[in-house]
């Protein structure tokens, strides 16, 4: 978004030089005397030439011509600034699968009316894709933990799929054969046992949630309902590879907010797991299963790396699939965002 703004301010000042070098040749001299006195900066200098242009009497095509598409870029520019003014950029910063792409769905979910039905649909070849990615994953998990079939029959369904490279056809129904070969494995303990301990072999997070939804993701005619596309993962790393060209002097009048994403997940593994923080970060002096303390260690370790005492860092705990929980955080951040403007313009 940003990026096409300045890509938007570079074509027009390009247009605008060869436009005044246009103007400036296509002027008589006695214009150029007169309109020169009136230039301040380079778009007053337009405005003046244009007005020296409409009191000339001979005046040439060409220059009407300039003339014409100089006030009407002038008028595009104005225009973009007023929309522009109303525009909140955000730039989403963090690790592959941190989820940025789920908090932008929950932030169209929250401010933007949700997903038509249309969108939903467009959703339904990631979402078996995710189920076929998700299945293989499991099968090479198995061999890493050395986890066998429990129904040696299932062997030539284990086969299908990891020799399957598309499980949809031309009408994005799921190919029936997977359909069939997804129901025999995920039916298998020994294809259980493994995805409970995805853990192991990084197994996506959402895996678990689409094979506990199988039997109405593979049925004929599935849409994708909102929490699906919230649990879908779709790569979109290009973009932040791009936002990261952007000036820094963007950050200094930024609003810096850290989302400690995943409390569910978070949570669930400091409680439940016995993988103790204590393990990964020797740093970390709390008592293990106290997810607070284990929340706060890890947010303390951020908000140190900012070198700026005048630009605090605010943190906030999210789950991105929570839609309530977006909703909470979101109100939050935006108070202190305006609360940031209102003292910057000394209101406060
Ligand atoms: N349980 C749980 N899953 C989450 C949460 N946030 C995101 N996910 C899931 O994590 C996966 C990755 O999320 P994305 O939003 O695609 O992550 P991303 O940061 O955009 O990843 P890239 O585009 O690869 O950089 C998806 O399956 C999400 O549904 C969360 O707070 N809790
Ligand atoms: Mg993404």
């Amino acid at each position: 978004m940003v990026l096409s703004t300045f890509s938007y301010r570079r074509h027009h000042a390009r247009t605008h030089r060869s436009l005044n070098r246009l103007g400036s040749s296509a002027r008589a001299p006695q214009l150029r005397k007169r309109a020169v006195p009136f230039v301040a900066n380079s778009s007053s200098r337009v405005r003046a030439i244009c007005m020296g242009m409409c009191l000339h009497q001979d005046i040439t095509e060409e220059g009407k011509k300039a003339k014409l598409r100089s006030s009407k870029i002038e008028q595009d520019l104005c225009e973009h600034a007023r929309t522009e003014m109303n525009v909140v950029k955000i730039l989403m910063l963090g690790a592959a699968e941190s989820g940025k792409s789920t908090l932008i769905k929950q932030i169209k979910i929250i401010h933007s009316h949700g997903f038509s039905k249309q969108e939903l649909i467009s959703f339904k070849p990631a979402v078996l894709d995710n189920l076929l990615t998700s299945m293989k994953f499991v099968l090479r998990g198995m061999g890493m933990l050395r986890i066998n079939l429990a129904n040696k029959k299932n062997k030539m369904h284990a086969r299908s799929i990891l020799s399957c490279s598309q499980c949809f056809g031309d009408d994005q129904e799921l190919l029936p054969f997977v359909a069939h070969a997804f129901c025999a494995l995920w039916s298998d303990q020994g294809v259980r046992a493994a995805a409970a301990r995805g853990y192991e072999f990084e197994l996506n997070d959402s895996a678990l949630y689409f094979f506990e939804n199988m039997n109405r993701i593979i049925a004929p005619k599935y849409v994708p309902t909102e929490t699906d596309v919230l649990r879908v993962r779709v790569r979109t790393c290009g973009i932040v590879e791009t936002q990261f060209q952007l000036n820094e002097i963007i950050f200094r009048r930024t609003s810096l907010i850290l989302l400690m994403n995943k409390t569910d997940l978070f949570q669930e593994k400091i409680l439940h797991s016995g993988r103790h923080l204590r393990f990964y970060l020797s740093s970390y002096k709390g008592a293990d299963g106290d997810v607070d303390a284990a929340a706060h260690h890890i947010t303390a370790m951020f908000s140190s790396c900012n070198s700026s005492a005048d630009k605090p860092v605010y943190h906030h705990f999210t789950t991105a699939t929570d839609t309530a929980n977006i909703q909470d955080v979101l109100h939050m951040v935006i108070d202190q965002i305006i609360k940031e403007n209102l003292a910057a313009v000394q209101l406060l």
